[in-house]
């Protein structure tokens, strides 16, 4: 493993307690289902990841990046995991009765913002900043699996069981590249592509909690 995978794992570890203390995933832990903070995280997270993919998918060829797993995440949207989501809100209430935020909530805005920045930096940077996506939705579900926090029989388990396997791989694919491509770039665009993760990373913590934030319809 090189410094920069190195590096990049450090600061998944350090913002790990932060993500613990999301109320989204306390909530996930806990294995209560709020209906509204569900549906709106997979709004957003739509919104995302139609502003995502083709960036990713951007990137990834022009490294000629190319492994089946990286091939297949960029292809699914995550459907599966949004279905799980949306099977579980309809199992405690009634969907129509949920207002969903049509808008763009601040995190959404701000992550896709940081990305498009980051895209303006060259690639190096740009596919470290998207290394966040997979790279904290892998790493937390492994974490909270490991860690007994999430178990079977928790109605969320499914979902961070799902999350482990793929985005789990995603990671392990991307990380890879990253090494190799961190040995090509100056000092300073490492510490730009590392600054980069670090503020996705932050995101990622503000995309889940957004979701607990909006009450009827309306950001609080
Ligand atoms: C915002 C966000 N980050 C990560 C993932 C998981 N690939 C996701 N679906 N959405």
């Amino acid at each position: 493993m090189g410094t920069y995978v190195k590096q990049i794992e450090g600061v998944m570890k350090e913002a790990l307690p932060s993500f613990y203390e999301n109320d989204f995933i306390k909530a996930c832990e806990r294995g209560e289902i709020l209906a509204e903070p569900l549906l709106n995280y997979i709004y957003q997270d739509n919104i995302y990841l139609d502003h995502f993919l083709p960036m990713f998918t951007k990137v990834l060829k022009s490294y000629k990046i190319e492994t089946e797993t990286l091939l297949q995440f960029q292809g699914d949207q995550d459907t599966e995991p949004h279905q799980m989501m949306d099977i579980l809100a309809k199992e405690v209430t009634d969907i129509n009765q949920v207002q969903v935020v049509k808008d763009w909530l601040p995190a959404t805005t701000g992550y896709l913002n940081h990305l498009d920045e980051s895209d303006k930096k060259g690639n190096f940077v740009s596919l470290s900043a998207l290394a966040g996506c997979p790279y904290v939705y892998g790493y937390l579900a492994e974490r909270l699996i490991e860690d007994g926090k999430m178990k079977p029989g928790n109605p969320f388990f499914e979902w961070f069981d799902f999350y482990k396997g793929t985005d789990g791989q995603v990671t392990r694919d991307l990380l890879a590249a990253l090494d190799k491509e961190a040995e090509k770039v100056s000092e300073d665009v490492r510490q730009q592509g590392l600054t980069a993760f670090y503020q996705s990373v932050q995101f990622e913590n503000d995309f889940f909690a957004q979701a607990m934030e909006v009450q009827d319809g309306k950001k609080r």
